[in-house]
């Protein structure tokens, strides 16, 4: 959990003060420290403590990812059998009884299914009843300006590159205009060449839609990252990469390469059957991850699935 504070008691500090709560919500087997759960609380060990450097933080980070949500304009439209809106709404839900809740929310691409203004304002209006920051990268099936036009309200945030609990983290567009497969541009390699530059060595998660790695199925392999080698040539570069995190496979996967443990996720609506060919849809619940950042740079995530009604209660 994080509060933000800037007030005329903490002038000295001359800038605004994020003060990072330690968290007690275990995603992970790691055990945390009793620390106080209320912001003036915190404020006063602040006080207390001016030597402390303000802006470092002292709890893992919790950060959700949500995935392939595929809405229409139309509430009740169906995608294979499955309300998006519903099984989103289902995964929300479950989000919204986390205690404490994430500090951010990624939104990891193909949001809309059918591109229009109307499902990225949905998208809009479930995601604020969380409040939680959100940040997103688009995938192959959305319309990029008119998400860029609407994902822009609060919580969600334009913002591809920030730090945060120590991480610095970095979202890709991997969309190559009228391709299902990505590809990362000369422009957009240069880019994160240079933002990696410039994070010292703070550990780093890389989001993008389109998954770099082969996850064994001939039809999702022919629309992965079909430059994946570029993108390997500069994380391969900087050890400070921990994650590499994608969304576009609607199914979970896992795998090393190096020093960068690769990460899908299922989406909040269809899965795939991992390792099927043809595609085969998988019986699976929709789900999300959750992943926890400590600032030593190691880190934890499971996935969580929910049983969404496809029909209104
Ligand atoms: N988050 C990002 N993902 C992919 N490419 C990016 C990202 N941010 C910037 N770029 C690329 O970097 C370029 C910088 O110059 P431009 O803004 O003209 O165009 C930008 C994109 O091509």
């Amino acid at each position: 959990m994080t509060f933000s504070y800037s007030t005329p008691n903490l002038e000295n500090f001359n800038i605004p003060v994020k003060i990072f709560v330690k968290r007690s919500y275990p995603v992970g087997n790691r055990p945390f420290f009793p620390y106080p759960q209320n912001p003036s609380e915190a404020i006063l060990e602040l006080h207390r403590s001016p030597a402390t450097p303000a802006m470092t933080p002292v709890s893992p980070l919790l950060v959700a990812q949500i995935t392939d949500t595929h809405l229409f304009a139309e509430i009740d439209r169906e995608w294979k059998g499955l309300s998006t809106t519903r099984t989103l709404q289902a995964v929300l839900d479950r989000l919204q009884q986390i205690q404490p809740p994430p500090d951010l929310l990624l939104l990891t691409g193909d949001l809309s299914q059918d591109e229009t203004p109307e499902s990225y304002q949905r998208l809009v209006s479930l995601i604020a009843t969380l409040g939680i920051p959100a940040y997103w990268i688009p995938g192959n099936h959305d319309n990029i300006p008119v998400m860029a036009e609407i994902l822009n309200q609060s919580p969600l945030s334009p913002e591809k590159s920030w730090m945060l609990g120590n991480w610095q983290f970095l979202l890709l567009s991997s969309v190559e205009a009228g391709c299902d497969g990505g590809r990362l541009s000369p422009e957009s390699l240069h880019w994160l060449d240079s933002q990696l530059q410039q994070t010292g060595d703070r550990p780093v998660m890389i989001a993008l839609h389109h998954h770099p790695l082969p996850i064994d199925c001939q039809i999702m392999d022919g629309m992965m990252l079909q430059n994946a080698n570029e993108f390997f040539a500069i994380v391969d570069r900087y050890p400070q990469i921990k994650i590499v995190l994608c969304g576009h496979i609607h199914q979970e996967f896992q795998q090393q390469r190096g020093s960068v443990t690769y990460l899908g996720t299922p989406s909040t609506c269809i899965q795939l059957l991992p390792k099927s060919h043809p595609i085969i849809l998988d019986e699976i619940p929709p789900g999300f991850r959750l992943l926890e950042l400590a600032i030593d740079g190691t880190w934890s995530t499971k996935i969580e699935r929910v049983i969404a009604p496809s029909r209104p209660n």
